[in-house]
């Protein structure tokens, strides 16, 4: 078994990322306390029909340079749902599930939600907010690492909401930290691993847990010039920025902890990779691999005989994890003839959703970095992001809530 590096020392044969552990970061990073009125949840927002399909597409890759025929290669997947995307259920569900939570701590924070792509929309949750009196709002963006996908088109978003309504003066958004390494987050991904090792070892007969079966941690590919912003500059990321080293240093507390669950002899690890989903964007334009479809497809002739799935990078089953892995990833995992199954996502399970409030309450309560949890040395992240972090070098600058002003 291996462990967290920040070292240069090889895990797996992948190259690890030079970085700055969190703690020697510096103490600027943990925001004041702040007395919030309501939890903003943003979301990414889905189509609920075949009528929603185009224009929602039309909202995602404005000005992005997304190839036509990616678009209706998209459009189908949604079509083949009846045009439905269960995201936004999927994000109703988390705001019931949030406000339960907080009903049962007795803490007395509203929940407003708005989505970045599709109705409600987060200028129809600013202009509630405003409706009701609320000021100052602590954003959860459904989105855990860093990136500009992830974290700083949020930002951006809220910043163009408060714009377009004309409350930039009279709302504050702050944001919760990322969250890859809090174990509200990492802990559903552990029970998910365990099951699925368990499961292959019962199924199986005589499975060899040290070569015969790999794990493979997927998640959103993004441009490379993208990955290779993102995260701070002072930090020192190389090669694929933050975004990469914080899935590696996740996937690697996954294995030891599920690894440890099974019990498993000392010597053994199992083998695992991280790989990349739902590309887009033009050929000509490198973005993070392996495909997963390509890594299951290169395991052929080895002596893998089953793959474990396990949707890393995001937090509940909406369509890049029905289509891109229970549906193609499964099929390729089928043609090789592997045993094959895909662990859950973090959807409304109960650690996740303590997490979540976990982390505003320490926003609100301004609680010191050393009391934080998280379970990898890149962590706990940062509360305000860094001038430059995960900045998109083709879209160019965009004024951003939640951070430093450059
Ligand atoms: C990092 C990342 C996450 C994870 C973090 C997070 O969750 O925020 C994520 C999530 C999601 N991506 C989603 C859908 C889409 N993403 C697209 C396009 C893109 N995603 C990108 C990155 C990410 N995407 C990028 C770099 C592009 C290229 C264009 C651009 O630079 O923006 C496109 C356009 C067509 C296409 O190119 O595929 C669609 C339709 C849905 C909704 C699913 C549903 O409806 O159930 C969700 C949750
Ligand atoms: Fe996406």
């Amino acid at each position: 078994m291996t462990t967290i590096t920040n070292n240069g020392q090889s895990i797996d044969g992948q190259p690890v990322r030079n970085a700055t552990p969190a703690a020697a970061a510096g103490p600027e990073w943990v925001a004041e306390p702040t007395a919030y009125d309501a939890i903003l949840l943003a979301g990414f927002g889905g189509p609920e029909g075949q009528d929603d399909v185009i224009p929602f597409l039309r909202n995602v890759t404005r000005g992005r340079g997304i190839p036509e025929e990616r678009l209706e290669e998209v459009a189908h997947h949604y079509r083949h749902f009846g045009g439905v995307s269960p995201i936004n259920e999927h994000n109703r569900e988390l705001k019931a599930a949030l406000e339960a939570e907080l009903a049962r701590r007795e803490i007395d924070l509203p929940v407003l939600w708005g989505n970045r792509n599709w109705d409600p929309y987060l200028t129809d949750a600013v202009r509630e907010a405003d409706a009701k009196g609320f000021t100052k709002l602590i954003a959860i963006a459904t989105s855990a690492y860093s990136s500009y996908s992830s974290c700083r088109q949020y930002r951006e978003d809220f910043a163009m909401a408060l714009d377009d309504t004309e409350l930039a003066d009279r709302i504050q958004i702050d944001k919760v930290r990322q969250f890859f390494d809090h174990p509200g987050f990492v802990q559903p991904f552990i029970d998910g691993v365990r099951d699925a090792l368990l499961k292959a070892r019962a199924e199986i007969d005589g499975l060899d847990l040290a070569t015969e079966i790999q794990v493979l941690f997927s998640t959103h590919s993004i441009p490379s010039t993208d990955a290779a912003k993102s995260g701070p500059k002072s930090r020192g990321f190389d090669g694929d920025g933050a975004y990469a080293a914080q899935h590696r240093a996740v996937a690697e507390v996954v294995m030891a902890a599920a690894e440890a669950a099974l019990e498993l002899d000392s010597s053994v690890s199992v083998p695992w990779q991280l790989v990349f989903q739902s590309r887009s964007g033009p050929p000509s334009m490198p973005w993070l691999e392996p495909d997963i479809n390509d890594a299951i497809h290169a395991l052929k002739g080895g002596p893998t005989k089953a793959v474990v799935i396990v949707p890393l990078g995001f937090v509940s089953d909406h369509m890049e994890v029905m289509w891109d892995l229970d549906n193609e990833a499964l099929e390729s995992a089928g043609e090789e003839g592997f045993w094959a199954v895909r662990t859950p996502t973090p959807g409304i399970d109960p650690t996740y959703v303590t997490g979540l409030v976990d982390l505003v309450l320490e926003r609100r309560d301004g609680v010191p970095a050393e009391d934080r949890p998280h379970l990898t040395d890149l962590g706990p992240w940062y509360d305000v992001c860094r001038p430059g972090c995960c900045e998109n070098v083709r879209l160019g600058f965009k004024p951003a809530v939640s951070g430093l002003v450059p």
